[in-house]
């Protein structure tokens, strides 16, 4: 059986705005002012406790207060972590494609698993997802591919293809001996999706079928 793996934040859905609503109310609490959203959008994809740490670096706040703050954001986000959030174009129609070609498909995000799950149910796309793995599922996270490896393996597959948005899943999917499709339209650090490794790309998920297809003759 041969399996997608997705990454959720900067692939699926463009979450940034909800993050960083959730954001900007844990510097509220503490009148530490607030950060705008190009900037926040580059601070995710290694997972909440590093996008804090960011943050702090970027309001240059005191490292003690990772904890505390990693805690008050998730008590945001998580009482709102879909509101301004949307799915890309296409999501939808490509996962039912997808599905009527005997695809299994997972995720694979560093975004906390409960929130991960709320999100997908929320936009009623969580049907198509035999597994999701989220940054607290396992004790490690992207890009350890245990990860993606976790996904694949709870849904049976014996091959996968990776989708994703960063150089975080790019990395996650070569350690995981996987094929890389990239998301361009997502969220990364690279100033040039050049540096990205990647085995194909795509910016508009009405093609993302055929690019798999691609990707996956490539593997017999
Ligand atoms: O940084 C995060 O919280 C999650 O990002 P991801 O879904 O792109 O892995
Ligand atoms: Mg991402």
């Amino acid at each position: 059986m041969k399996a997608i793996i997705f990454d959720l934040d900067g692939t699926l859905i463009h979450s940034a705005p909800d993050i960083h609503a959730a954001v900007n109310k844990t510097l509220a609490e503490t009148g530490d002012g607030e950060l705008d959203l190009a900037t926040v959008a580059t601070f995710i994809g290694n997972g909440v406790p590093v996008l804090m740490e960011r943050v702090i670096a970027a309001r240059g706040l005191d490292p003690a207060r990772h904890a505390a703050m990693t805690a008050t954001f998730l008590k945001h986000y998580e009482a709102d972590p879909a509101t301004l959030t949307t799915l890309y174009p296409g999501v939808e129609d490509a996962l039912e494609q997808f599905r009527d070609e005997g695809w299994v498909m997972g995720v694979c995000t560093n975004k906390p698993e409960a929130a991960s799950r709320a999100i997908l149910d929320a936009f009623g796309i969580g049907h198509f997802f035999g597994a999701v793995v989220g940054g607290d599922t396992l004790d490690v996270r992207k890009p350890d591919p245990a990860t993606a490896l976790a996904v694949k393996e709870r849904l049976g597959a014996d091959a996968a293809v990776y989708v994703g948005d960063s150089e975080i899943d790019a990395e996650c999917a070569w350690k995981a001996g996987m094929r890389f499709a990239l998301f361009t339209e997502g969220y990364h650090r690279a100033e040039d999706v050049d540096d990205i490794p990647q085995d194909a790309r795509f910016s508009d998920f009405d093609v993302l079928v055929a690019v798999v297809a691609r990707l996956a003759d490539e593997l017999r």
